[in-house]
């Protein structure tokens, strides 16, 4: 797994000394109970033979939320560790002990209790293995955790925390036992060493949802080959054709570069063709011009190279003149030419790692592979009126998803302010105009290397050289008649992408709120929605709402008949409140949250909130802030002055 979670370093002399004293000073042994439900609890003994429990209601907080499972049987299968102190006692814990931590919000994860419990009864001859729960925010070694929506559990053994489990992942969660569980029994045993394990240090940085979600995941892992594009294909513009076969084809393009081989490279690359009796010849053929060298990449699991040696096989040709539309002629073939007539590759994993370092020495796989990024793309109004389907068809083939989108018809102020480095330039004049013409697309897009990929879509930035050079490319494909300026735009760099993005949409926070009887039943479904639709939660607390509250929240309906109703039904009990962020965020939580009445909802949207957890109109679930002025209000109405950003 690639995702960076923490690093190791030895457990400290520091944290020796602290544990030791605790256990001098009587915590430890006498402030744990053991149970005497031997069954569900292991055997009573000293502290570092027992399983470490709690008694119920022993907790510092008490209330719905902190109810541990198992309570209704007067017992507790998790320990609660309350606060600094409790958590230093519990490293003195010997065996495993899993820890729950959790945020206030959403209380200890109860998805997991069956099988936890399910666990303890299967090791309950061994009473080596423990299980806690430690809400995030009251215990300092806790900090990185704070905030997360995603459930986490630390594994301590021996007093280390040596491993951790981001979600209720039970498959995941049921091995890490086992294992440890088993090794601890072994060691016990005499069987085996206790192993030299590093402690995990956790690092707030690290735990961050944004590097988590720029981390490709393990499975997009990619297999890497390089293809030759040959100088009679390149000089009659067919390279971008060639490209868009290449992914239609299901493989991707990382890196592309135009090239005057050398003698010593296509004798290299073609080895295996030397016996041939017309070599010579073909080398030559291959100096009289420029190539096109690509990084072909393609996704570990399903094998590039036997699917590329298939390829080889296909009996395909690539169309003839770059049109408009060729998009769709693309997809027609004439039988004639194999593909690898149009782009030489490599016969095996071996000659394609050997000629990717060949031809691209810097190529650097790990930073490509993990370059998900996010762009900004302008489809201007000109274009945009006439061939709007085609556009966004080729932006869905190449890989990229719409992240974000709007139209919008700029002022001339906008136009001015987002083009201000071109100010001086002799297009400029025409530029404005047509920028504010009428409405143009604005599209964020994102895939793996998006900016690049884009701009290469794009080509050249004039339409004279776009024409010229890369016939196939959108600029020259989507050219506007007697229009000097090009109708797409890319941004050009990372930081480019960013200022553009946050010109075109700001990031935005807006008000959201759990209704009281959804916040009883439906929290942790609908915390995972906000979560996967990719807003941050910048503020939360969970609190019942005064009757003050709920009428200056609702004060436009006040005087309606059900205004009354509706403030008794949003003080019955605590609502989770929070101040959620994201570009676009008080558009796109509304749109979360569905139409008012949820019969409605389900109708027109049944996957939002309100059609899925809504109870009636009255109760519908959820709450937002229907434009930014009444979200600022809002946000410092209930949470004060702050800066959230
Ligand atoms: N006709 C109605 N009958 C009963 N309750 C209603 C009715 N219309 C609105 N409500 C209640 O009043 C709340 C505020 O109404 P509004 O028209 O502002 O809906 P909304 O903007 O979709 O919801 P919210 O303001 O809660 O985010 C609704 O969430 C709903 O609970």
């Amino acid at each position: 797994m690639l995702r960076p979670v923490v690093i190791f370093k030895p457990v400290t002399p520091q944290r020796m000394v602290l544990a030791f004293n605790l256990h001098l000073l009587g915590f430890g042994r006498g402030h744990w109970e053991a149970l005497s439900d031997r069954q569900l609890l292991g055997p009573l003994g000293g502290f570092s033979g027992q399983v470490a429990v709690r008694a119920a209601g022993s907790c510092c907080q008490t209330g719905g939320l902190r109810e541990m499972a198992g309570k209704k049987k007067g017992i507790q299968l998790q320990t609660t560790i309350c606060n600094q102190n409790e958590w230093d006692e519990m490293l003195l814990t010997k065996g495993v002990v899993v820890i729950d931590v959790y945020q206030a919000w959403c209380g200890p994860c109860k998805a997991v209790v069956n099988l936890f419990r399910k666990l303890k009864n299967d090791f309950s001859e061994d009473d080596v293995l423990h299980f806690a729960v430690a809400e995030a925010d009251s215990i300092e070694t806790l900090q990185p955790f704070r905030n997360k929506c995603e459930p986490v559990f630390l594994f301590c053994v021996n007093g280390k925390i040596i491993t951790i489990v981001r979600g209720a992942n039970a498959p995941l969660l049921s091995k890490k036992v086992t294992e440890l569980v088993q090794e601890e029994r072994e060691i016990l045993a005499g069987q085996k060493e206790r192993p030299k394990v590093d402690e995990l240090v956790f690092l707030e940085e690290k735990l961050s949802e944004e590097s988590i979600e720029e981390t490709v995941p393990e499975e997009e892992e990619v297999t890497y080959s390089v293809g030759i594009i040959k100088p009679d294909d390149v000089l009659e513009g067919r390279v971008e054709q060639i490209k868009q076969k290449i992914r239609n084809a299901g493989f991707g393009i990382a890196a592309s570069e135009e090239k005057m081989l050398t003698e010593e490279q296509i004798r290299e690359f073609y080895n295996k063709k030397r016996e041939e009796p017309d070599f010579d010849d073909f080398v030559q053929f291959m100096m009289s011009g420029p190539c096109h060298i690509l990084i072909i990449t393609k996704k570990k699991a399903t094998d590039t190279i036997p699917l590329w040696k298939e390829l080889h096989e296909i009996s395909e040709s690539m169309p003839g003149e770059a049109e408009a539309e060729e998009t769709d002629r693309l997809e027609r073939t004439e039988e004639s030419e194999t593909i690898s007539n149009i782009c030489d590759v490599p016969d095996s994993l071996e000659d394609a790692s050997r000629q990717l370092a060949f031809f691209f020495p810097n190529f650097d796989r790990k930073s490509t592979e993990q370059k998900f990024e996010k762009t900004l793309a302008l489809i201007r109004p000109c274009v945009l009126r006439e061939r709007r389907e085609s556009i966004m068809k080729s932006i869905k083939d190449d890989g990229f998803e719409v992240a974000m989108q709007k139209e919008i018809t700029l002022s001339e102020e906008q136009a001015r302010e987002f083009y201000k480095e071109h100010e001086n330039e002799d297009y400029f004049p025409a530029l404005l105009e047509q920028m504010t013409s009428g409405p143009t697309l604005v599209l964020a897009l994102t895939r793996q290397n998006a900016i690049a990929h884009w701009r290469e879509m794009l080509g050249p930035k004039t339409i004279e050289e776009a024409k010229k050079k890369n016939p196939n490319s959108l600029r020259a494909k989507y050219a506007v008649d007697n229009l000097a300026i090009n109708q797409l735009h890319g941004s050009s760099s990372l930081t480019d992408a960013q200022k553009e993005l946050e010109f075109f949409f700001p990031q935005e926070h807006t008000l959201a709120l759990i209704k009281p009887a959804a916040a009883k039943s439906h929290k942790d479904e609908i915390m995972q929605k906000v979560k996967d639709a990719g807003f941050t939660i910048s503020k939360i607390k969970e609190e019942a709402l005064t009757r003050e509250m709920a009428t200056q929240f609702y004060k436009d309906h006040e005087g309606k008949p059900f205004f009354e109703e509706l403030v008794t039904c949003m003080t019955e009990g605590p609502s989770v409140v929070m101040v959620l962020t994201k570009e676009n965020a008080v558009q796109e939580w509304r749109q979360l949250m569905g139409p008012t009445d949820p019969e409605v909802a389900k109708e027109s949207y049944p996957e939002s909130i309100r059609a899925q957890f809504a109870q009636n109109i009255l109760s519908n679930a959820v709450h937002g802030s229907s434009n930014r002025e009444h979200a600022l209000e809002s946000i410092e109405y209930v949470f004060g002055e702050i800066d959230i950003d």
